[in-house]
């Protein structure tokens, strides 16, 4: 008897202009589901790294917020709740009594907050004449993963440098995920080397959908960011990808490809893990 195929789901990945007004990130990030929804007919929608803040880490403190009780956890939970979508909030700063954090909330279509993953790994890197930046300045590194049930699929979150550590999307191929989002802002010299290569890199790896939402570039921020918000398919195809600017990309994900890719080319069962392994040790 054949095997049913499983179902997907439309995804809109919102690549957002970031200014420096706070209001404004988030009154446009509002409208912008809604319309990613409303003309597009999205069941998940996804918003980029430091969506409602410059990213830098001389602004993280400023714009930090408590979640869930902060202004954009109260304002995404009732844009998921009032279009019935399940939405994953890029990233904001997080501010909790004794740390800072760079958090990705995800909300239910009843607008209920449905995991909080906080950056595994901190964006800590030195390129002489390209780029100097260390989050661990002022950021403090989460430690749990998240996994998040999505109309029969199972999808794990992580936040940009993230995406460089084939460890982690590993840990999440081992907890049955079939799709890997990571809200993300690469910038100008590491974007165009690395950006779409770790994309499809960990789509490859795992045989998973990726998406990649960056924030739109601008060129007189002080973080200048890559733009290319991607969804990459499990055979590593590119199916979706955007520019560099303002605008929302949209996929059909479909999860009888994730079953098919991992049933052709059945790598995960033939592993050697009595020679290698990767495991949690603590998340
Ligand atoms: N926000 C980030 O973590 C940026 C990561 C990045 O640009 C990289 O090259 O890695």
């Amino acid at each position: 008897m054949s095997k049913m195929a499983r179902a997907g789901f439309r995804i809109a990945l919102l690549q957002l202009k970031v200014g420096p007004s706070k209001a404004d990130n988030l009154a446009n990030a509002l409208t912008r589901i809604r319309s990613a929804v409303r003309d597009n007919g999205a069941r998940v929608v996804a918003l980029p790294e430091c969506f409602n803040s410059p990213y830098g880490t001389q602004h993280f403190a400023k714009y930090a917020e408590e979640i869930p009780t902060g202004e954009t956890s109260r304002s995404l939970s009732a844009v998921a709740k009032e279009l019935g979508i399940y939405l994953i909030g890029g990233t904001i700063p997080e501010r909790t009594p004794t740390a800072t954090y760079n958090t990705c909330t995800v909300w239910s279509p009843e607008g209920a907050l449905l995991a909080t993953y906080r950056k595994i790994h901190l964006f800590d890197i030195n390129i002489p004449g390209g780029i100097t930046f260390r989050e661990s300045d002022v950021l403090t590194g989460g430690d749990q993963l998240a996994v998040i049930p999505i109309d029969g699929a199972r999808v794990g979150i992580g936040i940009c440098y993230d995406i460089r550590f084939d460890e982690l999307a590993r840990l999440y191929r081992n907890k049955g995920c079939d799709m890997l989002i990571y809200p993300g802002a690469f910038n100008m010299k590491t974007g165009p080397l690395h950006w779409e290569l770790l994309a499809r890199a960990r789509a490859n790896d795992t045989q998973s959908y990726i998406a990649t939402i960056s924030p739109a570039r601008d060129a007189g921020a002080g973080y200048i960011a890559w733009g290319h918000s991607m969804v990459v398919d499990p055979w590593a195809k590119v199916v979706a990808e955007a520019a560099d600017g303002e605008e929302t990309i949209v996929a059909d994900v479909d999860f009888g490809k994730v079953d098919e890719v991992r049933a052709q080319i059945p790598v995960f069962s033939q592993r050697r893990t009595d020679l290698y392994d990767t495991k949690e040790q603590k998340c």
